[in-house]
């Protein structure tokens, strides 16, 4: 396992003003019991509504906050006291702590991270273009960071995170406030870095397309425990999500009543009505063509919205 954690906890001591003279403390359980096992290679969604704990635990992870308990090892290394190690071996994009040079342009950064984490020059070279190609950073290079629009510099910390090559990678919301089209970059080349070489991705996000794209398993906490940890499918299984089937027919007709679905919607005299499965797909579309004439269907996924409405509520 690349990542273990084992009954992770984290307490914080806050306190709070209650009259002139006196204050109260309060402990704050951000961290509460987590355990978590990701294996190289994957891509995992850390989820959970505000406040629940992750960017907690992404601290602990990467041996920025001592745990107040709990097992944890990330690339078999014990993140606070192994810090210097664990650095070479995982990057981390936490939109608060840039890695990048304010002053400079992007291209001087690159070449100090160079020298912080002793990459070979070819190494260094070759993934640098790699990733100036991929995220098309070409045209602003040479701009200071602090000219550099949100989604640009984005695309720096990305390769800051990446010049010495890690095989895991922290990301702490990493298209929030992105425009429409560097999102898409973010995505595109986070998809890509696992594909080809299997970096293993551990993300935070609020962006629904994010998980869609790119979190093959979801891990959601909620006052810092873990309430689920699966596939999005069997977060839709599990909340009773299910997929709709439209269908176009010929003429007006009666609502449809076929074996592993129900009619939820007629329109137009019954020429269209939506049909929530609840079996087989096939089945369903073959009993349908049975029952009236068809001119023309399609399948909708269950909004990922639903479900994460369901979640937090
Ligand atoms: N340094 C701190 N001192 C006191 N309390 C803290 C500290 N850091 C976090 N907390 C509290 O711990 C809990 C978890 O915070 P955390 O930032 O991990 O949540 P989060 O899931 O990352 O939230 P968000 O989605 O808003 O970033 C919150 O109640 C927060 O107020």
């Amino acid at each position: 396992m690349i990542v273990e954690a084992r009954d992770l906890r984290k307490e914080f001591v806050v306190r709070t003003k209650a009259g002139r003279f006196r204050r109260t403390r309060r402990t704050v359980a951000a961290v509460d019991g987590v355990d978590l096992g990701i294996e190289p290679g994957e891509m995992v969604g850390y989820l959970g509504p505000n406040g629940a704990g992750k960017s907690t635990t992404l601290k602990m992870l990467t041996g920025i906050l001592v745990p107040s308990a709990g097992h944890v090892r990330v690339c078999g290394l014990a993140p606070v006291p192994e810090r210097t190690r664990l650095t070479r071996r995982i990057g981390a994009v936490f939109g608060q702590r840039s890695q990048l040079w304010w002053d400079l342009p992007l291209a001087d950064s690159f070449a100090l991270l160079r020298a912080v984490y002793r990459v070979g020059a070819a190494d260094h070279a070759r993934r640098l273009s790699e990733c100036v190609e991929l995220l098309e950073m070409e045209p602003f290079l040479r701009t200071p960071v602090r000219q550099l629009s949100l989604g640009q510099r984005m695309r720096g910390e990305l390769t800051a995170a990446l010049l010495h090559d890690p095989s895991l990678l922290f990301l702490d919301e990493p298209t929030i406030g992105l425009d429409v089209v560097s999102k898409e970059a973010v995505r595109g080349f986070l998809a890509e870095l696992n594909q080809r070489y299997g970096t293993t991705l551990v993300l935070t996000t609020h962006d629904l397309a994010d998980i869609e794209r790119l979190c093959g398993r979801l891990v959601v906490i909620d006052h810092g425990r873990v309430v689920h940890d699966g596939t999005l499918a069997a977060l839709h299984a599990r909340y009773g999500s299910r997929r709709r089937l439209v269908v176009e027919l010929d003429s007006p007709g009666p609502p449809l009543s076929v074996p592993g679905a129900s009619t939820e919607v007629v329109e137009a005299e019954g020429r269209r009505q939506t049909l929530a499965l609840d079996g087989p797909l096939p089945a369903v579309v073959a009993a349908v063509a049975a029952a009236a004439p068809l001119r023309d269907l399609r399948v909708v996924e269950p909004a990922i919205e639903d479900v994460i409405r369901k979640l937090w509520s």
